[in-house]
């Protein structure tokens, strides 16, 4: 039967407007789009990071090339937050995440776009154009880079966003991906403490990525080049916030748990993510890995695992069967056998699955 719903004019007129008004939004947007042209907005925690902000986006504006772009990216029309007008939305809310920001030195300068081809080819195409610490956001991405020249699927719902940092000695790098990952979980568990959620348990898979209830929600992806005496490091999160495709998300598993609560923003988790991270960087800077490995052995879905490593002796296949038991100093994973003798195990680098084609290395 069909429902007889009764409108009232100021509404029937309210919603009028607003119809007009989206569909004029959209209409710009698609020529946007159609234009290949790509919107940035900057905005600033402070206001001494917002004249960083208005410099920048003066340079990119009077500088042939300043901001480097891909190819896809041509025409890049760059905004500040308080210059943005009707004619485009912003689909981030800044103020929250702002407001919910504490760190002092990640994050304070934000990048938004409603499309990009990656955030990771952005913050690394122009590492030194950006002060440190500044994040760039997108809410979709059309060329997502993942590890190994994998492609990352980036659809709406998910929380993209790359920043820059530098470290100067080379042997934590490899660490680094670590306290990267290792931010994210304990953000969303401080995140869900703090609104009264139940807990989210996302865990690591080894190196990089994370799951939720044994599927991928999400991966990090760390680069970096090396330049008088500092490695600049690009960090990139993916993570499924709001969309069920293509495995699940934190939201999906939330409501599960706890029907009708209220959900997890991108805001409040990438805010959340940086204040995480800063506490997490200074403590592996100035105290090392060592520190954390526990909380980080806690997080992962490995202790106690038993891989089977398959070795070539003397042109015969022979498998043998070791347990993980956490990190070696260089990042790889620490496995013993059953006569207790320690190994370092690599990945073979031909397998998707990191866990399959492992190499073994014996440790003194
Ligand atoms: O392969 C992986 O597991 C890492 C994926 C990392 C994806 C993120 S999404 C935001 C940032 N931009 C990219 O192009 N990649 C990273």
């Amino acid at each position: 039967m069909p429902l007889a719903v009764r409108i009232h004019p100021f509404a029937a007129a309210v919603t009028a407007a607003t119809v007009a008004a989206v569909i004029h939004l959209r209409r710009r947007r698609a020529h946007i789009n159609a234009m290949g042209s790509t919107l940035l907005v900057l905005f600033a925690k402070s206001n001494e990071e917002l004249k960083l902000a208005q410099s920048l986006k003066l340079k990119f504006e009077t500088t042939t090339d300043a901001l480097k772009v891909s190819e896809e990216e041509k025409e890049v029309k760059v905004l500040l937050g308080s210059d943005v007008g009707s004619t485009c939305q912003v689909n981030f809310g800044v103020g929250l995440y702002m407001d919910s920001l504490v760190a002092t030195r990640f994050g304070r300068l934000l990048l938004w776009s409603p499309r990009l081809s990656s955030t990771h080819d952005l913050v690394s195409k122009n590492f030194h154009e950006l002060p440190l610490g500044t994040v760039c956001i997108t809410d979709i991405q059309f060329k997502g880079r993942g590890r190994s020249k994998n492609v990352w699927d980036s659809p709406l719902g998910c929380l993209l966003f790359s920043f820059t940092l530098q470290m100067e000695d080379g042997r934590k790098l490899p660490l680094l991906q670590y306290i990267v990952s290792l931010a994210v979980t304990e953000a969303i568990k401080q995140l869900c403490r703090d609104k009264g959620l139940p807990q989210l348990d996302v865990k690591i898979k080894w190196p990089n990525d994370l799951y939720l209830e044994g599927l991928k929600v999400g991966g990090i992806l760390c680069t970096s080049s090396y330049q008088s005496k500092f490695f600049n490091v690009s960090a990139g999160v993916g993570l499924n916030v709001d969309n069920e495709k293509p495995t699940t998300c934190l939201n999906t598993v939330l409501e599960k748990l706890r029907p009708n609560s209220s959900k997890l923003t991108r805001e409040e988790i990438l805010a959340s993510f940086f204040n995480k991270f800063e506490e997490l960087f200074d403590i592996f800077l100035n105290e090392g890995f060592n520190v954390l490995e526990d909380l980080y052995c806690k997080t992962w879905l490995h202790s106690g695992q038993k891989v089977v490593i398959e070795e070539k002796i003397d042109g015969r296949s022979i498998q043998s069967e070791v347990t993980i038991k956490g990190l070696t100093s260089s990042g790889y994973l620490l496995a013993t056998d059953k006569q207790k003798n320690s190994y370092e195990l690599h990945p073979d680098g031909n397998s998707f699955d990191f866990f399959k084609g492992l190499v073994r290395r014996k440790l003194e």
